[in-house]
């Protein structure tokens, strides 16, 4: 039975209904649980989560990174990890590490080949979300970071409903389209009484490399109207550039001091 003293996510806890049944492994000592989400796909989660882990690791924090996207896990390469493989020592997992020492897990860290395909059902993946929070060696954390799949399906309610999670990062990009499947992620984490952080823009604007001049790649559409509806925060822009493209190649090494001081931003609003 939970123990609902414990639990963030006091508001969803009900030990009758075990709803924030998932207890961690003794060893586990992790003091903030975040999700990354967006209700759409290929806006840049998996992207912006590892940016993240890597300026709070820069700033001297213990980082997590819990990769829920079991179909279509993106995290081992964006960290520079795709030929690592998880040890086990038969009960628990061993979380892979890269040259920070930001620990991470994913299927594929599990799988043969990375482009070996995980053809589950919906209890199989929410169950491995699950493990891989209270399975995994994670030691002390100050943040374990979850990079969540698309969509506001089994695996975001298993995130919001069973695992304690402390609140949301919601990532979009500046495309009407796009603000109102994100905005369906954002009512999804209302209804559910998990707190939405704020919003990342991603793939905000280009900067001219002449005249630095910020160009917006998505004319006339309304940010502004979007934050306002949905009531929430804007935390930071991230712009459309290679630098970050290059993170997909080569994982996330050195990050240049423009986009450092992006994400030194967005993280002092955090
Ligand atoms: N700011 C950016 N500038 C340039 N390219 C970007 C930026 N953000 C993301 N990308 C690229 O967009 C693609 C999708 O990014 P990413 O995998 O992070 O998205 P995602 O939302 O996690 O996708 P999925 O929905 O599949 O989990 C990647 O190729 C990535 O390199």
């Amino acid at each position: 039975m939970s123990n609902c003293n414990s639990c963030p996510s006091k508001g969803n806890c009900n030990t009758n209904a075990n709803s924030c049944g998932v207890v961690n492994h003794p060893y586990n000592k992790i003091k903030k649980v975040i999700g990354v989400m967006s209700g759409k796909g290929g806006v840049g989660k998996s992207t912006v989560t590892t940016l993240l882990a890597k300026k709070l690791n820069s700033l001297g924090y213990n980082v997590g990174i819990l990769d829920s996207d079991i179909t279509g896990p993106s995290i081992p390469r964006l960290m520079g990890l795709k030929d690592e493989r998880a040890m086990s020592n038969g009960n628990d997992i061993y979380p892979v590490a890269n040259e920070d020492n930001i620990k991470t897990m994913s299927i594929n860290y599990m799988v043969d080949t990375e482009s070996q395909p995980v053809v589950w059902k919906g209890p199989m993946i929410t169950n491995a979300v699950k493990q891989f929070y209270s399975n995994v060696l994670w030691g002390e954390l100050d943040y374990l970071l979850i990079d969540m799949p698309p969509g506001t399906g089994d695996v975001a309610m298993t995130v919001m409903q069973s695992l304690p999670i402390n609140g949301v990062i919601m990532v979009s990009v500046p495309q009407d389209m796009i603000s109102m499947i994100v905005a369906k992620a954002i009512n999804m984490a209302k209804m559910l009484n998990v707190n939405v952080l704020g919003v990342i823009e991603n793939m905000s604007y280009i900067e001219c490399p002449d005249c630095n001049k910020k160009i917006k790649l998505f004319d006339g559409e309304e940010s502004d109207v979007f934050f306002k509806e949905n009531n929430i925060d804007l935390l930071g822009e991230l712009p459309m550039t290679k630098e970050i493209i290059n993170i997909t190649h080569n994982g996330v090494k050195e990050i240049s001091d423009d986009l450092d001081s992006i994400l030194s931003n967005i993280v002092s609003k955090l």
